[in-house]
């Protein structure tokens, strides 16, 4: 006898709808509200996110899914596992203690942040250097109590499991992976996290979701016992608990060790699992003392589901598992809320959009066809809104899918060998010794942002936007040779984010009005929406290159977006591979790398932060991916000139595992992050003996403080210890748009002055 089918929800997005909740970070760090305010306005947009899903009738609602941050700054902070530079506490950290800690003080940078698995979200890395666990504060079981009293909510409150937030961590600046770390450290914490389930058991919870997401990153079965561990540990100390061990962003590969585990229920990503959850379902079959919590929607995506699909795949897992919870794949922080702010665009990308909300309400619909309810007009008007987008003209351009059938070897190799080009470049850009630059952007400061909101709203035309950001390009011109630098950028005054940018210039790209998605702490990004085949319409940053270049002799950067940057930092269609879309992109991309060049521009810098997130999660399909990768670099940036120096940066990224994917890419320089992750990266470039120029970031443009000359030269020197100083670059880790005129311009000077020290010190040794 089948049960009925249930719905259930892993994480709602924090941002609020209309970002209420970036304005009310944003209000209490400038001092405009008090800790009490802070509190009450937190508090009525946390009930507001579970109204609604009580609303769309979820049955597991989650709760302590909310941040005021991060959600593994919270943990950290509930357990006393702060870096040690934010000191030890024996009660709850203050709010200011809270933020001291992610946003760095006068006296202390902040803790470090790195990707959440494959998406664009940020979480703050725990430190295991001096740890004294303790349980400072049951987040969770206060924020059960409050859904309980204000909402008669009885939700799920989510928690990280230990093993992952110790594998999520690093010990000595290096991630925790030897299996005697991670059981010293489990021995540690599970007491701790016993305490908050006992503490929970007593006020009556019923169901707490686990979330043990680098479960899908193991390959071997005994690399199961750390999590079986601990799975034993909480049923034996609080057994009223029902718990639910819940994985999400790909499958499980020792399969039948985790179901073994001794949980109520286990949550599997059946959307982004290559399809290998259902085959071990099918294999292995489903435990069945066991509820199945399916992720059955697409929690990483903004496409509506196809719902007679999903009923067909509810149906073909409840022949496994009579007892089910629908889902999404993964926590719906990694998309926008509602899709009601996008009504204006095409009916067709409209009608077949899917955010938090209507993914929520899909959960419902399917849930109500498999219990025997009629949803025929759903199922009905779901099928004409994805035939409608599947046959829009508007998606198809015969063209665009010809040149990407007819690349050949030619469009992916530059035309002479590196030495070869170097030697043409040194000649035609003369640079200094240890040359400076930037990585492109200037700060986006209240008045560019008040202009751009001005001339969006209609108050400015076009002209008058156009005038103010060229006032701004000269203005940063002229300071940057003030400063001294070598090689200048025009500064992206006109650009509202790296992505969205591009998404904004190039064909089969939507850009959305409210989209936002939340990228660390009040920080968000809009993704654009690849909805159709993608294609070059129009030069896209020539002009305003130009123009910066028509004002110095000092070199001007180019400055674009690589393909796998914008591919992994958008909505990306999901009828085609995303290969074929990569090099859609690479060919767009391409043509305005030519016009750069036409039009005199002779150092190209194509930004690629996200190729390194982008990495699948299992190391067997990481070589696929990368060779797609530079592939796509490749179509972008090899059909210049010899003479033309190709440059590219990344950031946040640990590179050793990609270091000959860096290398494939056949950048002359490449500009790295290494200022925050204190020279660990060096070491890979050291190893691998990379041959090409690499610009090392020695100011680390995440922390509010500017360092001082003296540090900025320690970091220049640490690079040469291990670099040739004939391929050293000296620039910011990078862009500078989130910090202020003021600091750019103290960080820049003493940045050069760092720069002509050590370049003194060379000439006396
Ligand atoms: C390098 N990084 C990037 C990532 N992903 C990207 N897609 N882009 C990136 O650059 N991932 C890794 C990192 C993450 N870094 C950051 C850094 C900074 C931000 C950030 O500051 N985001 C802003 C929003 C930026 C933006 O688009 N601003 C718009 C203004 C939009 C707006 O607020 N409009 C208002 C009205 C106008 C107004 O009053 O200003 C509205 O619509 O209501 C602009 O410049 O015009 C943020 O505030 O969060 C993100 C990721
Ligand atoms: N050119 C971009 C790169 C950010 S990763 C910037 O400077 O903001
Ligand atoms: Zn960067």
């Amino acid at each position: 006898m089948l049960e009925t089918v249930k719905t259930s929800n892993l994480g709602y997005p924090r941002l609020g709808e209309k970002r209420e909740w970036k304005q009310l970070l944003e209000s209490y760090w400038r001092h405009e509200i008090d800790d009490h305010q802070f509190e009450i306005a937190a508090k009525r947009l946390r009930l507001l996110n579970l109204q609604k899903q009580l609303a769309f009738g979820v049955t597991h609602i989650p709760v302590a899914d909310n941040s005021n941050y991060d959600h593994v700054l919270d943990t950290m902070a509930a357990f006393n596992l702060v870096p040690e530079r934010f000191g030890s506490y024996d009660r709850p950290l203050h709010l200011s203690e809270y933020f001291a800690v992610a946003r760095g003080t006068d006296k202390n940078v902040p803790a470090d942040m790195t990707k959440w698995f494959n998406t664009n979200y940020h979480y703050t890395v725990p430190e295991f250097d001096h740890t004294q666990p303790r349980l400072l504060d049951n987040r969770w079981l206060r924020y059960w109590q409050e859904a309980k009293d204000a909402l008669h909510i009885d939700g799920k409150p989510v928690i990280l499991g230990p093993v992952s937030l110790i594998k999520l961590g690093k010990i000595n600046g290096t991630y925790v992976t030897e299996a005697d770390h991670i059981n010293t450290l489990l021995d540690q914490l599970l007491p701790i996290y016993g305490e908050v389930f006992q503490q929970l058991a007593a006020a009556g919870v019923s169901w707490v979701q686990l979330d043990e997401p680098t479960l899908v990153q193991l390959t071997h079965a005994n690399e199961v016992l750390p999590y079986q561990k601990m799975a034993a540990y909480l049923h034996r100390v609080a057994p009223t608990i029902n718990i639910v061990l819940q994985t999400y962003f790909d499958a499980i590969d020792p399969f039948e060790a985790v179901m073994k585990m001794p949980v109520q229920a286990i949550g599997l990503d059946f959307v982004h699992d290559h399809g290998e959850n259902l085959k071990h379902i099918q294999q292995i079959g489903f435990p069945k003392d066991k509820i199945l919590a399916a992720g059955i929607i697409d929690g990483h995506n903004i496409w509506a589901s196809d719902l007679r699909e999903k009923v067909q795949l509810t149906k073909t897992l409840q022949g496994y598992a009579p007892k089910i919870w629908l889902q999404p794949s993964n926590s719906l922080l990694h998309v926008p809320i509602t899709t009601k702010y996008e009504a204006a665009c095409d009916d067709s990308i409209y009608h077949a959009l899917a955010f938090a909300d209507e993914k929520i309400k899909e959960l419902g619909i399917i849930a109500k066809a498999c219990n025997q309810q009629d949803v025929t007009k759903a199922l009905t008007k779901n099928q004409q809104a994805l035939n409608h987008l599947k046959l829009a003209p508007f998606r198809h351009h015969p063209n665009v899918k010809a040149r990407v059938n007819a690349l050949d070897e030619s469009q992916f190799k530059r035309k002479s060998d590196y030495h070869t080009r170097q030697k043409i470049q040194a000649a035609a850009l003369k640079l200094p010794f240890l040359p400076t630059t930037t990585i492109g952007s200037f700060p986006q400061s209240a008045t560019v942002r008040a202009k751009r909101a001005a001339w969006r709203q209609g108050k400015l035309t076009d002209q008058a936007y156009d005038t103010f950001i060229a006032s701004e390009i000269k203005r940063w011109i002229r300071l940057q040779e003030r400063i001294g630098l070598d090689v200048l950028v025009h500064g992206e005054f006109e650009r509202t984010d790296m992505v969205e940018y591009f998404g904004q210039k190039l064909g089969g790209f939507l850009a959305t009005k409210n989209g936002w998605v939340q990228s660390y702490g009040s920080r968000a990004v809009r993704p654009p929406v690849i909805y159709g085949d993608v294609y070059y319409q129009e030069p896209i940053t020539v002009d305003k290159s130009v123009y910066a270049q028509s004002l110095t002799d000092k070199p001007v950067k180019g400055m674009i977006t690589a393909p796998l940057t914008i591919i992994n930092w958008s909505f990306v269609r999901d009828d085609i591979t995303r290969a074929t879309v990569q090099n859609q992109i690479a060919l767009a991309l391409r043509e305005e790398v030519l016009n750069l060049e036409q039009a005199g521009i002779k150092i190209i810098q194509v930004d690629e932060p996200a190729l390194r997130e982008g990495l699948p999660l299992k190391v067997r399909h990481w070589q696929a991916y990368l060779d797609a990768a530079v592939a796509a670099f490749k179509i972008t940036t090899t059909g210049v000139q010899d003479q033309t120096q190709i440059h590219t940066h990344m950031c946040y990224s640990d590179f050793d595992d990609i270091i000959d994917t860096i290398t494939n890419l056949d950048a002359d320089v490449i500009s790295i992050e290494t200022a925050r992750s204190r020279g660990e990266i060096i070491a890979a470039f050291e190893q691998t003996h990379y041959t090409k120029q690499i610009g090392l970031g020695v100011y680390d443009i995440h922390a509010t403080r500017v360092p001082s000359i003296s540090e900025i030269e320690a970091n220049i020197q640490r690079g040469l210890q291990v670099i040739n100083p004939k391929q050293f670059w000296v620039n910011p880790d990078c862009g500078l748009k989130t910090r202020t005129e003021e600091q750019v311009i103290i960080a820049l000077t003493r940045l050069q002055a760092a720069r002509d020290r050590v370049v003194l010190k060379h000439q006396e040794a």
